[in-house]
């Protein structure tokens, strides 16, 4: 069978109510639904998320009968409790995450229980998706509701591809830090292999946190997280463009007796006030779309241009929204009065400033109404798109109108040919809703034409046609790297040919492979169970164990002194054969050191939480624990700086795993392995490490032999394994292979 592609969102695009014992279908309301919807009805494939139903109202029968009836719309249903609903939907997803995401501190509510319940139902999610995938399949998985869902789909189904985007902006670090399990929630996201947001600046928030939270390594914008790499890129959702243009197209041909009630009011209004014009909002009844505050500036406007009383009327659609939160109720409890207050002071016999509507509209009463404003008022607070704003204009058939935009919505990054304002500006909004009246008919043409034509190209279809494309090339990441896994398989050829061999070389690099990190790298020493299986190979006739680390001899010597391991340090200053007594490999000078130490010591003064590390024979400066973008920008000034000072000594500059190293140019691992190499015919090499400076380690060994990398990057090795402890099942295999 074909791969499938599934979608899965917290609302399905249809909603089902229960009005005296009778199922009814609805369309959803929201971006996430609206402009998936165009994209599903050309897909085979499935969708999956909650009815709007709680399992409380119904009984086995209604259970059936939604099951048959969302079957016939591709669809397939999450069940929820009251209590979910109230603790997942009205509680995390919409008390914490919706508010925190957009700034909306103060409205933040962090509560275990709704923890709790987010992390059970995005698992009620998980549980319904796992029973209708299959390996090769694509899940493509939706917003803020569901972001354990990825990881979840992963712990069980490993070989699919997931993706996942959020609808709403990704707040920045200094804010999303303030969520108690933010971890989790990484971990959760981080098990997509494509990650997508409406813009860059929510992508490049996003990998700030993962790089401050998680310190996980970013390239550009792949992440490397265990075995994978997940990408992370900025889709800008689009419309069905053709579906708004078109019915507007249609609309403008209907004689009067064809149009709707309210096109004919709207029409009532044209005739009987001819040169009054007509301002336009649409939005769901939520604080994030700073409604009061679009009222409040409209009545500036009024008072601050009275000579436009009478000559321009604000007509407000606001769709009830998550009526339960009490945040929402206060809003509706606000708009209510204000517009009650401004209508009643301004109001005159034939005017009424503001005409107000609680409600949703079907499709084509939206479309009257974006065909007769000659001003859409756009002015959320925060907004992850707005994709009402990309409506209005698709439907100008005739290029004229004038959108006016806040910045805070992704929209405006798009739409800069709108007039784009800061909603807590009045005196702007003002200003703007001035020249949007007054502007020139060819203005108005111009800008819209560049806006439609954008807006036709980018459409909502091509938007998943992009993320989808994306997403399987992520498929193609492995291959790039070009590693094998060395997965049980290998590893058991591997074991064989260990155990046929006489004349065994293995060449073990230290941090990062026999054991991990630490912040202070004096606190790594080796475990007991790391010497017991070390001493177990050790003691091999036929095997030559040597760890081969950039460590000092010292700080070796002081962990491995009472051990008669082979081993080589300083990058390969020093070796010590097995039983034998320490020799150096290279005369080194360390004049050098003097000239050196002075520069790093400013830049450790520049860069809280670095350090100086000081070898025999090389300077290091570690800056695991430092902010990592203020790291990043110092180590591209501390390599310009040294390679200017080092260029007439035997230098060179070695960068690490969140370190640099300055040392002589003649050392470096492979030198020391091709050294070990040339004294003895072997018949089984393996060379282990994870850094960039055991690539020249990996570049000595043999044809036939086994370089392998700890973790999941590019590299010179042959194989790679994913961590610490898969290197000490390794080792273990060792140990019992005589
Ligand atoms: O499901 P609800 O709680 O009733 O809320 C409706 C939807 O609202 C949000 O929409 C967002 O998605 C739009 C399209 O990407 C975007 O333009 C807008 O800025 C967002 O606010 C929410 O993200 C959805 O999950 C909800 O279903
Ligand atoms: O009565 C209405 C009013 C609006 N919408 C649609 O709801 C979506 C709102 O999406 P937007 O991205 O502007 O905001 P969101 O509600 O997702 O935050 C748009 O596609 C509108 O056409 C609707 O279906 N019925
Ligand atoms: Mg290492």
């Amino acid at each position: 069978m074909d791969n499938k592609t599934i979608i899965v969102s917290n609302r399905l695009p249809l909603q089902l109510h229960l009005s005296d014992g009778q199922l009814k279908m609805t369309p959803s309301v929201g971006g996430l639904a609206t402009g998936m919807e165009s994209v599903h009805k050309d897909e085979e494939g499935l969708w999956i998320g909650w009815s709007g139903l709680v399992e409380e109202d119904l009984d086995q029968d209604t259970h059936k009968e939604i099951d048959q009836l969302v079957a016939k719309e591709n669809c397939a249903t999450v069940s929820l409790t009251q209590d979910d609903v109230n603790n997942f939907y009205y509680g995390l997803s919409n008390r914490t995450l919706w508010p925190l995401f957009h700034y909306f501190m103060e409205y933040t509510e962090f509560e275990i229980q709704y923890w709790e319940s987010y992390k059970a139902v995005n698992q009620k999610f998980a549980n319904v998706v796992l029973q209708h995938i299959e390996d090769g399949d694509q899940i493509w998985v939706h917003d803020y509701q569901l972001l354990l869902l990825p990881a979840l789909i992963r712990q069980s189904k490993p070989n699919v591809s997931i993706g996942f985007f959020l609808h709403i902006p990704f707040p920045s670090y200094e804010i999303f830090r303030c969520f108690p399990w933010r971890e989790e929630l990484l971990h959760g996201v981080l098990g997509a292999d494509l990650i997508g947001f409406h813009t860059y600046d929510y992508e490049r928030h996003f990998l700030s946190s993962i790089k401050r939270i998680l310190r996980l390594d970013v390239n550009f914008n792949e992440i490397d997280y265990h075995e994978r790499i997940v990408k992370v890129d900025s889709f800008p959702m689009g419309i069905d463009y053709n579906k708004f243009h078109d019915a507007a197209k249609s609309h403008r041909k209907l004689c009067s007796e064809e149009r709707s009630e309210l096109q004919q009011k709207l029409d009532e209004h044209f005739e009987s006030t001819k040169d009054t014009k007509l301002i336009l909002s649409i939005d769901r009844l939520d604080y994030t779309k700073g409604i009061p505050n679009r009222i409040r500036a409209f009545e500036y406007f009024l008072n601050k241009y009275p000579e436009f009383k009478e000559k321009v009327r604000l007509i407000m659609l606001s769709v009830p929204s998550r009526s339960d939160v009490p945040q929402y109720q206060l809003l509706k409890k606000e708009t209510d009065e204000l517009v009650g207050r401004i209508n009643g002071e301004f109001s005159t016999v034939n005017w009424t400033p503001i005409w107000y509507f609680y409600r949703s509209l079907p499709f084509d009463n939206l479309i009257d109404l974006y065909s007769s404003a000659d001003i859409a008022l756009i002015t959320p607070i925060r907004d992850g798109m707005n994709l009402v704003a990309k409506e209005y204009v698709a439907t100008r058939t005739r290029k004229d109108g004038v959108l006016i935009l806040s910045e805070m919505a992704g929209a405006s990054k798009e739409m800069n040919e709108a007039i784009l304002i800061n909603p807590n500006n009045f005196e702007q909004i003002a200003d703007s809703i001035k020249s949007a009246i007054e502007m020139p008919l060819e203005q108005q043409i111009s800008r819209n034409h560049l806006l439609q034509k954008r807006l036709k190209r980018y459409s909502v279809e091509k938007w998943a046609q992009e993320f989808m494309k994306s997403l399987n090339a992520t498929k193609d990441i492995e291959k790039v790297i070009a590693l094998k896994p060395l997965d049980e398989q290998e590893s058991k050829t591997m074991f064989e040919k260990f155990k046929s061999a006489k004349r065994r070389l293995l060449l073990l690099d230290y941090d990062g492979t026999l054991t991990g990190f630490q912040d202070n790298p004096q606190n790594a020493g080796p475990d007991d169970e790391l010497l017991t299986l070390l001493d177990k190979i050790n003691n091999q006739k036929q095997t030559n164990m040597v760890i081969i680390s950039g460590r000092d001899r010292e700080t070796l010597e002081r962990w491995f002194g009472e051990k008669d391991y082979a081993m080589i340090t300083d990058h390969g200053v020093w070796a010590k054969e097995k039983n034998k007594s320490w020799k150096p490999l290279e005369r080194l000078r360390t004049e050098w050191m003097e000239n050196i130490r002075p520069v790093l010591e400013t830049f450790v003064d520049r860069t809280p939480g670095t350090f100086i590390e000081e070898k025999k024979y090389s300077l290091a400066w570690h800056y695991r624990k430092a902010d990592p973008e203020l790291a990043q920008v110092r180590t591209i000034e501390l390599n310009t700086v040294i390679t200017s000072l080092i260029s007439n000594n035997e230098l060179t500059v070695l960068n690490g795993n969140k370190v640099i190293e300055v040392k002589n140019s003649s050392v470096n691992k492979g030198r020391a392995a091709g050294y070990l190499l040339s004294r003895k015919d072997y018949d089984f090499v393996l060379a282990i490490g994870d850094d960039w400076t055991d690539e020249y380690m990996f570049k000595e060994v043999p044809e036939g032999g086994y370089s392998i990398k700890v973790g999941f990057q590019k590299s010179k090795a042959k194989y790679y394994v994913k961590n610490t402890q898969e290197v000490r099942k390794l080792l273990e295999g060792f140990a019992n292979s005589q």
